[in-house]
């Protein structure tokens, strides 16, 4: 079948998933039992009499409205998902026809983001199987540092011998340490011409890695870079006076020019640019949305390629025909002409086997992308996204002509980068007041006021009428790291959640603004992610309340197991929403351990992460305190990779957002043992508390770690003392609150 459309030509495909229809109508069954337990609840509300039962119905009632909420909003990812192929064998062989290929690397600080991983990053993208000349690199560091640029000259040095070596070996692997890692894993032959090469260009790398790896270790590049010319384009760090990564002018450089540059095999090289954009402490600077839409204006004065790729710093190209692949969207006559995004999924290495961090999010980058791609298209995951440049310029129909013209899609290049009319219009725009009275981050380019620019960016531009297209390749296209420390993991979501909070309470909320623009189950899609946060309420009110009322011998709060309707109405609530989460996790290919962990960090994320996020949100709105995109650190500790191989949760520094988590985890096991003696000296029965002991217990289960990281664990991971002593402390002060109110 394969075969038969790819030999008819076609460029990509379409179908709809398997099975679909199962979903569909599970979620108009599993509707029923949702009013049900509304009804359930405010029928309490009404004719109790006794105020305590009043009140937990009152609290029950909106933490399952919020959980039917978000389960109503999340079954649209499940109406109509699709699957997509493409046939890159199947593009025009005359590579003249492609259009040129802009890609945008951003990194943000040499020390959280180690030079040597971002050189590899750019490495294996200016390696893509793509005609050099049409393919350009620019490099955003907002870090403005010295030790970035002294790694990318380095890197182009070695390129020149890699990219050759790339395409000779026709290696897949174009990230250096990716392809010497593997090699080391798998072996390679140890005699020949093949070994030899192979030898030489490892003995290269080596040597670039440990001169990189030298100036960031001290912080310096003196003594490292001796020859005249290339010492000069250090200058602006040297002579500029009060030089700091939050104060300096905007640096452009080219490292190198495609139409002068060389490989060691006498082909042309892929241009490549170093951008650190203007920065100055009272003007906001919008994080990487400022950064990506600099470089956008920046390149468009040097070689405005009609496609763009963003992509984070840590996200290695793994498959070197990825371009073409998006090109069988961009370049089939076909398809919809308001397609602005091909989006490749996020995914990363270095996972360990059950993935305990839930750092592969499958169900957001893959599941329910499939999803909302049957409606009008993925979300924008702010790396491995192929853009059309003109998307950033208004709606399909109407074009918004950006200041000054050269920086309009559809200027046409016609001066050598070098020149200095282009170099002082490409400094001009990198200034960090270009975009004051503009269009710049509201209409034009990736659009500000929220830290996750990327949903943001891609909801506003759906929004305004382009559609997207998720790609999904067997073998991932990219790679990147993702944290391997709990606490690296819980503040990521934790800025994710305010990005998303930001979205929440502005007018362009999903449900308000979105549902005018957009399909209305496309709207739902977007309006489940904003709505993210609001998992805490009925989480927290889950994981304490009923504890609570167990620890108080306090029982009146859920139906008995004789109460036979209302016991099953939750049982069938709980069993049905967890085995259908389990159901797509393992019809997707991913084990049960997984879900297992997945459905653990997601508690994890709504007791900590969440409430710390609307909380910091509100303290922000109320103009108390700020908080900026705080980058993720991407430095491997040893130990701790080690431990986080083995799947051992590290917890390691004395965080408050473990603090929640650890009261969590104490109450429940309090709850758990006190009805179990209830039970045992038959002060209570177990059919009366069945349901509050079954939730202390899943909280135990859960939270298995956490006992081993209090009170078993010996190394460095383990949980601080500290953090152990204060939730304590504060457990049984809530305890201490909770017995007059019960
Ligand atoms: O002021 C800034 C802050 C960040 N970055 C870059 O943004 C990227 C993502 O930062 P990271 O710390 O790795 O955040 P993650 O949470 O891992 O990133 C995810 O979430 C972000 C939104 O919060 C998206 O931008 C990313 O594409 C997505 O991978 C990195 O390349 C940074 O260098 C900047 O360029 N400037
Ligand atoms: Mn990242």
């Amino acid at each position: 079948m394969e075969k038969a459309r790819s030999s008819a030509g076609v460029l990509h495909t379409k179908s709809p998933l398997r099975r679909t229809w199962i979903n569909r109508i599970f979620a108009v069954i599993y509707l029923i039992p949702i009013c049900a337990l509304m009804y359930h609840h405010c029928h309490n509300i009404i004719t109790s009499t006794d105020q305590v039962t009043k009140r937990n119905a009152v609290i029950f009632l909106i933490a399952d409205s919020i959980l039917a909420f978000m389960w109503i909003t999340r079954q649209a990812f499940h109406i109509s998902p699709i699957r997509r192929q493409v046939f890159p064998e199947n593009l025009t062989a005359d590579e003249s026809e492609y259009p040129a290929l802009d890609v945008f690397v951003c990194t943000a600080d040499p020390f959280k983001e180690p030079p040597i991983g971002v050189m590899n990053t750019v490495l294996s993208l200016m390696a893509y199987d793509y005609p050099r000349e049409k393919l350009s690199v620019y490099v955003s560091d907002d870090g403005g540092s010295e030790l970035t640029l002294f790694a990318l000259m380095e890197a182009a040095e070695f390129a020149k011998h890699w990219l050759p070596y790339c395409k000779k070996q026709n290696i897949l692997d174009r990230s250096p340490e990716a392809y010497f890692t593997s090699r080391t894993n798998f072996g390679f032959p140890e005699t020949g011409p093949a070994a030899t090469k192979h030898n030489q260009i490892k003995v290269l790398y080596e040597k670039m890695e440990s001169r990189i790896n030298e100036v960031v270790e001290r912080r310096s590049i003196d003594g490292y870079v001796t020859d005249e010319e290339a010492l000069r384009t250090f200058d602006i760090w040297h002579k500029t006076p009060g030089f700091t990564r939050q104060d300096h002018p905007a640096i452009v450089q080219i490292i190198m020019e495609s139409a002068s540059e060389k490989d060691e095999s006498g082909n042309r090289m892929p241009n490549l640019v170093y951008v650190s954009r203007e920065k100055k402490k009272t003007t906001p600077h919008n994080y990487k949305a400022g950064a990506l839409n600099v470089l956008l204006r920046v390149s468009a004065t040097m070689t405005n390629a009609p496609l763009v790729l963003t992509q984070d710093c840590d996200m290695f190209s793994n498959d070197p025909k990825t371009p073409l692949r998006a090109l069988c969207y961009f370049m089939d006559p076909g398809m919809d002409p308001n397609l602005s995004l091909v989006q490749f999924p996020q995914a990363f290495h270095g996972i360990n086997k059950d993935d305990i961090y839930s750092a592969e999010i499958r169900e957001i980058l893959v599941h329910n992308t499939l999803g909302m791609d049957g409606l009008l298209g993925a979300f924008y995951m702010g790396s491995g996204a192929f853009f059309r440049r003109q998307a950033f310029f208004g709606t399909p129909v109407s074009h918004i002509p950006p200041q000054p013209s050269e920086i309009s899609p559809r200027h046409v290049v016609s001066k050598s980068m070098h020149s200095a009319e282009i170099l002082a219009l490409a400094h001009h725009v990198g200034g960090c007041n270009f975009e004051a009275q503009t269009k710049w981050g509201s209409e034009m380019g990736f659009r500000y006021g929220s830290l996750v620019e990327d949903l943001n960016t891609g909801y506003r531009m759906q929004c305004q009428g382009w559609r997207s297209v998720f790609c999904n390749p067997t073998r991932p296209a990219f790679l990147g790291s993702s944290p391997i420390t709990l606490h690296d993991m819980l503040n990521q979501t934790k800025r994710w959640s305010m990005g998303l909070l930001d979205i929440t309470f502005s007018r362009y909320n999903p449900l308000f603004f979105g549902v005018r623009f957009l399909n209305p189950l496309q709207a739902f899609c977007f309006g489940h992610y904003t709505f993210w946060p609001i998992w805490s309420i009925p989480l927290i009110i889950y994981s304490f309340l009923p504890q609570l009322a167990l620890i108080n011998s306090s029982h009146a709060i859920f139906p008995k197991v004789t109460d036979h309707w209302s016991f099953l109405l939750y049982v069938f609530l709980f069993l049905g929403s967890y085995t259908q989460d389990l159901l797509q996790y393992v019809t997707f290919g991913s084990t049960a351990k997984k879900w297992w962990n997945n459905q653990r960090v997601w508690m994890m994320r709504s007791l900590s992460s969440f409430p710390f996020a609307l909380i910091e949100y509100i303290l922000e709105r109320c103009g108390l305190s700020s908080f900026g995109f705080n980058v993720t650190s991407k430095v491997v500790d040893s130990e701790q990779s080690k431990r986080n191989a083995e799947c051992i949760f590290e917890f390691g520094m004395p965080s408050p957002l473990f603090v929640p988590l650890d009261m969590a985890a104490i109450i429940n096991l309090w709850a758990f043992l006190h009805g179990i003696k209830q039970v045992i000296t038959r002060n209570e029965s177990f059919e009366d508390i069945f349901v509050q002991m079954f939730l202390a217990g899943f909280g135990v289960l859960n939270c298995w770690p956490i006992y081993e990281a209090m009170l078993l664990r010996r190394d460095k991971g383990r949980m601080p003392l500290k953090i152990t002593l204060l939730s304590t402390f504060l457990a049984w002060l809530v305890y201490l609150v909770s017995s007059s109110s019960f």
